[in-house]
């Protein structure tokens, strides 16, 4: 036996109010569109009729008339008692683009303020003026008006549900029918008073561009509450999308994506959209209005399709075309613009030849011969080489300055990433990480007789530093104020790692581990420099135990100075040193 599916209205506004929609504002927004959607109907078969919508809020009471097609006594059965049923669907189902609606749900959400909806309506048609009363309870009545309309058109009347009547007051329905329908291409008063400004914004006529960019900043100022640094027009005709990017004069929080207007066909869809743009373009917030893109059934995020996609990347190089432009017009706004957004463009640099191109020429990396582009950087060292942190950078920029090495400090945020990208603009450019050990090899060896000098102090270190699987190299280098340098090569961390985890395994594990340190020759090395004066005396000390103390104290002040990790083992060798060489003062 076949039966037809029973409604529970209640049930359903529940659902709506409770996880569909994030507040009751949203039925006037309906209501609103409802009625743009009527004249828009209308005027598909007469041009020339009126498009005016009127709210008049009353006591516990709203009106919403409209001059738009009206409905037929059959299409009230239809349309307005059937939930889910929407004339705003082409014969395929799809949702026609001269329509705001298309769900077949919008009036249902009156029921979230309301408990009863009365609609006086007349078709354009034909036919009698009809009046349907629709109760939260889900009945319904349909009936012959009383009084005809004179002309074709739709009266909706709200009767406020007990608690509800803040929510149709004039105050709060001028505020929610500014909000969602000041673009609105149709005139909507409420209470005799306009609502709509007419033009958008970025249409909108001027006497010159100078007067247009005021009237733009002050939009601007007056929507985000700040005076843009720039404003982009932004175009899609594929998503029927027009309207503005304003770029913001201070630092954004990359992890805080700001909120972006959209408008669709004149009505705000909502002013938190974040999926509009790429990820890195977090330095700017728009407005714009869209024909094709589609709204979740929420009508409060756009739905996430191919179009979204396309739209937004259509968008990323808009944006991204205007700071091209503004690199070859005007180097110094784009210093301007850099100097606070730079996080933004290095993001997108990674992933985009143009950006490199302008972060590499406009934007100064911190090096070891002060802030340079790597452009220029590349003028004087022709290989970029780079450390993998701030610390290293810190540690070695003097040491590496003082043999003519130039290097970049590669501790800050994609700063890496854009080094290693550069091969992309030209494969002849050179990119590579400095490793420390490679620095020892552009120190200076001491001569066979200084060499027989050293002998008594290298012996001395060696029995300290053995134990710690440190190696002991005597180098003359500048700055001859640095007695000592911790260099760790990459072959040298491997080995550590090993012998760590070596150390942390039992059993045939451990064995495993064994044989594959056997060969690894590298080992950090303690450079001890010949050329500082503190050192020239530890070779002359006559006591080993004495030389074995200092080195132990070298030793530990170049890991501190490196800020490399001190393991047990060197803080217990740090104390031993601190308290020998005390014992040693004191004596
Ligand atoms: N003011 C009006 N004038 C004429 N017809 C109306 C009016 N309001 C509603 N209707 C009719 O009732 C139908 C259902 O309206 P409802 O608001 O529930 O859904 P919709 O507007 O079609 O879609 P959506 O859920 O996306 O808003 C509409 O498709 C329309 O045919």
């Amino acid at each position: 036996m076949e039966r037809t599916f029973q409604v529970d209205l209640r049930g359903v506004v529940d659902l709506l109010s409770h996880h569909l929609y994030a507040s009751p504002r949203v039925y006037l927004r309906e209501l609103m569109q409802n009625a743009v959607d009527a004249i828009t109907a209308r005027r598909l078969v007469d041009p020339g009729a009126p498009g005016a919508v009127a709210i008049e809020p009353g006591e516990g009471t709203l009106r919403v008339h409209d001059t738009g097609i009206g409905l037929t006594e059959p299409e009230v059965h239809e349309l307005l008692a059937t939930i889910g049923r929407s004339s705003k669907r082409d014969d395929l189902g799809f949702a026609r683009h001269e329509f705001l609606g298309q769900f077949g749900i919008g009036l249902l959400s009156c029921y979230l303020v309301a408990d009863e909806v009365h609609v006086l309506t007349r078709s354009a048609r034909g036919g009698a003026t009809v009046a349907w009363t629709g109760f939260a309870d889900g009945r319904y009545t349909v009936a012959a008006a009383d009084t005809e309309r004179t002309e074709p058109g739709t009266t909706v009347t709200l009767v406020a549900r007990r608690g509800m009547a803040d929510w149709l007051t004039t105050a709060t329905v001028t505020d929610l029918a500014t909000r969602f329908g000041s673009l609105l291409p149709i005139d909507v008063t409420v209470a005799g008073r306009p609502v709509t400004e007419g033009a958008l914004p970025w249409r909108a006529r001027h006497a010159n561009p100078a007067a247009r960019a005021e009237a733009l900043s002050a939009y601007c100022q007056q929507l985000f509450g700040f005076t843009p640094f720039d404003v982009i027009d932004l175009n899609v005709p594929e998503a029927g999308l027009s309207g503005m990017a304003f770029v913001m004069p201070m630092s954004a929080n990359p992890a805080v994506r700001g909120g972006h207007r959209v408008y669709l066909r004149r009505m705000l869809l909502a002013d938190d959209v974040e999926k509009l743009l790429p990820e890195w373009a977090f330095f700017v917030r728009c407005v714009v209005d869209t024909a094709e893109l589609r709204p979740t059934a929420s009508r409060e995020e756009l739905y996430e399709d191919d179009l979204l996609a396309d739209t937004r990347a259509a968008i990323g190089v808009q944006i991204r075309d205007w700071l091209v432009r503004l690199a070859s017009t005007d180097p110094q706004r784009l210093h301007r613009f850099l100097a606070v957004h730079h996080l933004g463009v290095k993001a997108l640099a990674r992933h985009d030849l143009e950006m490199l191109k302008i972060v590499d020429q406009w934007w100064p990396m911190e090096t070891n011969w002060g802030p340079l582009t790597l452009a220029d950087f590349r003028r004087r060292h022709p290989v970029i080489r780079y450390t993998a942190t701030g610390d290293e950078f810190r540690e070695l920029a003097a040491v590496a300055n003082a043999q003519g090495i130039g290097l970049v400090n590669g501790g800050y945020t994609y700063d890496i990433e854009i080094m290693k990208s550069l091969p992309g603009l030209d494969p002849a450019i050179q990119v590579r990480r400095l490793d420390p050990s490679e620095l020892a090899t552009h120190f200076e060896e001491p001569d066979p007789q200084t060499q027989m000098r050293l002998r008594p102090l290298l012996s001395a270190a060696a029995t300290v530093l053995e134990p710690l699987h440190c190696a002991v190299l005597p180098r003359a280098f500048e700055p001859a104020s640095l007695p000592a340098l911790y260099l760790v090569g990459r072959q040298a961390i491997q080995a550590e790692e090993m012998r760590s985890a070596r150390a942390a395994s039992t059993g045939l594990w451990s064995d495993v581990l064994s044989t594959m340190d056997e060969g690894a020759p590298a080992r950090p090395q303690l450079v001890l420099n010949l050329r500082s004066p503190v050192v020239r005396r530890m070779v002359e000390l006559p006591d080993s135990n004495l030389a074995g103390l200092a080195v132990q104290a070298l030793y530990g002040q170049a890991l501190l100075h490196g800020h490399h990790p001190l393991r047990q083992q060197d803080s217990a060798l740090l104390n031993q040193s601190f308290v020998g060489l005390l014992d040693w003062a004191m004596r």
